[in-house]
């Protein structure tokens, strides 16, 4: 039995940590503001920034090994991974303030973007387990995949401006110049080779901004979803983004999805790969693992 409503005697003990440049908006009032309409009665706040990459991570892990119950990430899907990997580690509530530039597992999970409604979920405090992913031992909860997004990611983490209508300018620039790579895989102990635009695990069912790569994924079946991007001529770019859109990759001849617990992937050449979103280097040999609901989320 996962889902659980708390009645409290003493307060809750709750750190929200802000990165400051997610989704590309001014973040200094969002304490006041969570300070605001959060529910003084249940919770003991505290607010802190994130102020480099892996920082929200190091304070997560410090904010575990003190006195706090709930840990917070405010921002996008790469705050979410620092934080949950070190909630997840030390078994303590993850909560989501939705203030990125995709919010896909926020999406997924239904945590509004409104923010003063996003606090108000975490006022009511039900929460619920959901399962967690790792992508050669580094840990994942929305997304992680390689081929073209990753490139992707490479590419616009170098890239001063962040937002959506940065990354879809630097996708179209980079789309015509990318090379789809073969990939072998080893699904559950069964054996494919596929050439591939892309291949992403999908613990969740969309990138951010409502776009599905795998929209019956679900963070409960414990299950990912590997979703083979085929190769295509760059005149059907638009019908595959209108696929992504309209949620209909499982029936289109663009995307193969293969779900497994256990998957194993060889590829050509190392190089990019994302992990919710953000980039990382790895070799040709990739290794993804699901654990069932092990992380448990405060949600709608
Ligand atoms: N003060 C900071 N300066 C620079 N980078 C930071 C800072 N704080 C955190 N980061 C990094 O910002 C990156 C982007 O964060 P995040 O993914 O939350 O935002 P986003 O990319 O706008 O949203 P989404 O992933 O939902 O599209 C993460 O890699 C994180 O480590």
């Amino acid at each position: 039995m996962c889902i659980q409503s708390y009645t409290l005697h003493t307060k809750i003990n709750i750190l929200f940590i802000i990165n400051p440049i997610s989704g590309g908006r001014g973040k200094l009032r969002i304490p006041d503001f969570i300070d605001q309409y959060l529910d003084k009665e249940k919770f003991n706040a505290n607010f802190v920034f994130s102020e480099y990459v892996g920082h929200a991570g190091e304070l997560a892990d410090e904010a575990a090994t003190k006195n706090f119950d709930v840990i917070v990430a405010a921002g996008g899907d790469g705050t979410i991974n620092e934080v949950a990997t070190q909630v997840l580690k030390h078994h303590k509530i993850l909560g989501i303030l939705p203030l990125g530039s995709g919010n896909g597992l926020a999406r997924f999970l239904k945590i509004p973007k409104n923010l003063k409604h996003a606090i108000g979920l975490i006022n009511n405090y039900k929460t619920d387990c959901v399962d967690t992913a790792e992508f050669n031992q580094k840990c994942f909860f929305n997304l992680a995949g390689m081929g073209f997004d990753a490139h992707l990611s490479a590419v616009f983490s170098k890239d001063k401006k962040r937002g959506l209508s940065g990354y879809v300018k630097l996708g179209f620039k980079e789309v015509f110049n990318y090379q789809p790579q073969t990939y072998q895989l080893e699904i559950d102990g069964v054996a494919y080779t596929r050439k591939a635009f892309a291949i992403s695990i999908a613990n969740s069912s969309q990138y951010g901004n409502d776009v599905y790569i795998a929209p019956n994924a679900s963070v409960k079946d414990g299950l990912l979803d590997v979703c083979i991007i085929k190769p295509f001529p760059i005149i059907k770019l638009p019908v595959l983004g209108y696929v992504m859109l309209r949620g209909t990759a499982e029936s289109s001849d663009m995307i193969e999805i293969i779900k497994g617990k256990h998957i194993k992937i060889t590829r050509e050449k190392a190089g990019a790969v994302h992990v919710d979103g953000e980039p990382l280097q790895m070799g040709t040999a990739i290794e993804a693992l699901v654990h069932p609901l092990s992380l448990q989320v405060i949600v709608p």
